[in-house]
């Protein structure tokens, strides 16, 4: 598998939009506690029952930190409203502030990695933020000079006046314990609740002058990983709206591709508004070749996509044959090249029977992310090639046999012909250092072992 990954690094790779700073709390039974009591558990229950899809006010937080606690499901919030930061901050010591954002998460792990050449941009680039990328010599921002493109350490690169986006990570661990009034709840698995900010001077965008050298990024790289889409709103107070960013992110993606048609990778997040979520699908998912998700965030696609039991049934069970159904439903809707799915206990990839990799050769894929992800895990962090190493050492999930068996199965039962579907134990990591990023992690090391594992094939 190391060889693998050497044949990865030969690749140079562009990943936009999102950065942020994560600012991380690691949650306990405690802290827990005096949030649902300073409320009342009857106010909690009930607006847990409401189940609100933004943080408007302090109870809409609690509800459904509770609420991801009790199913120990990752789930992402937005909070809209900017004056809650000060609540947040005087209720709340954080005890790591990191890079945060999908495009900032995997441009500095890429580099780390070594990779020949990282190209990460990312609209907003205050001082602070440009400060959390790693200091890399592959690592590169691009900045438009005298008409030309000009590419730049990120650090040599911020602009002094642009807005620091923070969000707030609460990780809870498997085991916490606290009452709901009677009820006494344990977190049954570890995981992240995002507190998403959602403010009007972030924009997921291309700006305009970058834009023309779209087709030129694209020409110098073999992959791009595009990330950021959920954190684009209904509508801003200059009269832009979703619409308008939807478009542009289309154009975005043509004009990688315009010189070459380099492959695109599009990491999903939680998307709270349902007509939001359904821009990010029938916008954006038929122009990229490869999508990948976690199991609330299938879920939460399938219910875009009017398929609403088998969404909750992935919800509440995460049974293997479900997702395979609803794999199999998004890739022929979507007609993606290949679909990835993380999931606490197993990987999935499910791609068109016609896909140029073996059935082997995908599993190798998915092993590379699942690693990756373990050493991340154990270490909190990959500074270097030699760190994947350590994920080598973490067994897998103890359903491990389970799963394969489940999977089998599902096979038999399930109509699978037309399609290649791998499944692999996850390398779990029974107590990891944070795991906001993990799933970042998986889908940068499975899609980029796939387009090495492309090369190797001369089909890329
Ligand atoms: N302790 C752990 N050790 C190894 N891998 C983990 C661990 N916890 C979670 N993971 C992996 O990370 C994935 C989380 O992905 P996701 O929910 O997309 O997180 P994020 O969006 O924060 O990157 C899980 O599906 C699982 O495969
Ligand atoms: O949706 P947003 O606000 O861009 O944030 C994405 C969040 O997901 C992560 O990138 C992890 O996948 C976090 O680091 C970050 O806080
Ligand atoms: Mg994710």
């Amino acid at each position: 598998m190391i060889g693998l990954l050497d044949e990865a690094r030969e690749l140079s790779i562009f990943t936009a939009y999102n950065t942020n700073v994560d600012a991380i709390v690691y949650l306990n039974g405690e802290i827990v506690q005096r949030l649902i009591d300073e409320f009342g558990a009857d106010a909690v229950k009930r607006r847990m029952e409401e189940y609100p899809r933004e943080i408007n006010e302090p109870l809409d937080f609690v509800a459904r930190l509770v609420h991801a606690l009790k199913t120990g499901k990752p789930m992402a919030v937005p909070l809209v409203n900017e004056e809650l930061q000060a609540w947040f901050d005087s209720h709340f010591k954080y005890d790591v502030e990191r890079m945060g954002g999908q495009a900032g998460i995997i441009a500095n792990l890429l580099a780390n990695l070594d990779f020949r050449k990282v190209i990460v941009y990312t609209p907003h680039l205050a001082k602070r933020q440009a400060e959390m990328f790693v200091n890399k010599p592959n690592l590169f921002y691009p900045v438009v000079e005298d008409g030309k493109l000009v590419l730049k350490h990120p650090r040599e690169a911020y602009r002094e006046n642009d807005p620091i986006k923070v969000n707030r990570i609460f990780e809870f661990r498997a085991g916490t314990t606290f009452k709901l009034g009677n009820e006494t709840i344990t977190v049954p698995y570890s995981g992240r609740f995002i507190v998403s900010a959602r403010f009007e001077s972030i924009r997921i965008y291309t700006e305009p002058e970058l834009k023309p050298f779209l087709p030129e990024i694209g020409l110098g790289v073999d992959g791009a990983i595009l990330s950021g889409y959920q954190g684009i709103r209904p509508r801003y107070s200059d009269g832009k709206d979703a619409n308008y960013y939807f478009r542009e992110a289309k154009k975005d993606i043509m004009l990688l591709k315009r010189e070459k048609d380099v492959k695109v990778h599009l990491e999903f997040a939680s998307i709270q508004n349902r007509e939001l979520r359904k821009k990010v699908i029938y916008n954006l998912f038929p122009l990229v070749d490869s999508v990948g998700m976690d199991e609330s965030e299938i879920a939460y696609v399938l219910n875009a996509l009017g398929y609403s039991k088998l969404a909750e049934r992935i919800f509440t069970y995460n049974r293997i044959e479900d997702t395979v159904m609803g794999g199999k439903i998004l890739i022929d809707e979507m007609n993606l090249e290949v679909l990835q799915i993380h999931t606490i206990y197993y990987l999935m990839y499910i791609t068109h029977a016609d896909n140029p990799l073996s059935e082997e050769e995908l599993r190798q894929s998915l092993e590379l992310g699942t690693t990756l992800a373990a050493a991340r895990a154990s270490l909190g962090d990959i500074r270097s090639p030699e760190d994947f190493k350590v994920g080598l050492s973490v067994p897998y999930n103890e359903r491990g046999e389970y799963v394969k068996l489940r999977f089998e199965e599902a096979k038999r039962r399930l109509r699978t012909r037309e399609y290649k579907v791998v499944i692999i134990p996850t390398r779990l990591v029974s107590n990891p250092v944070s795991t906001v990023g993990l799933g970042d992690t998986i889908s940068t090391g499975a899609f980029t072992s796939y387009l090495a594992l492309l090369r190797r094939k001369g089909a890329l």
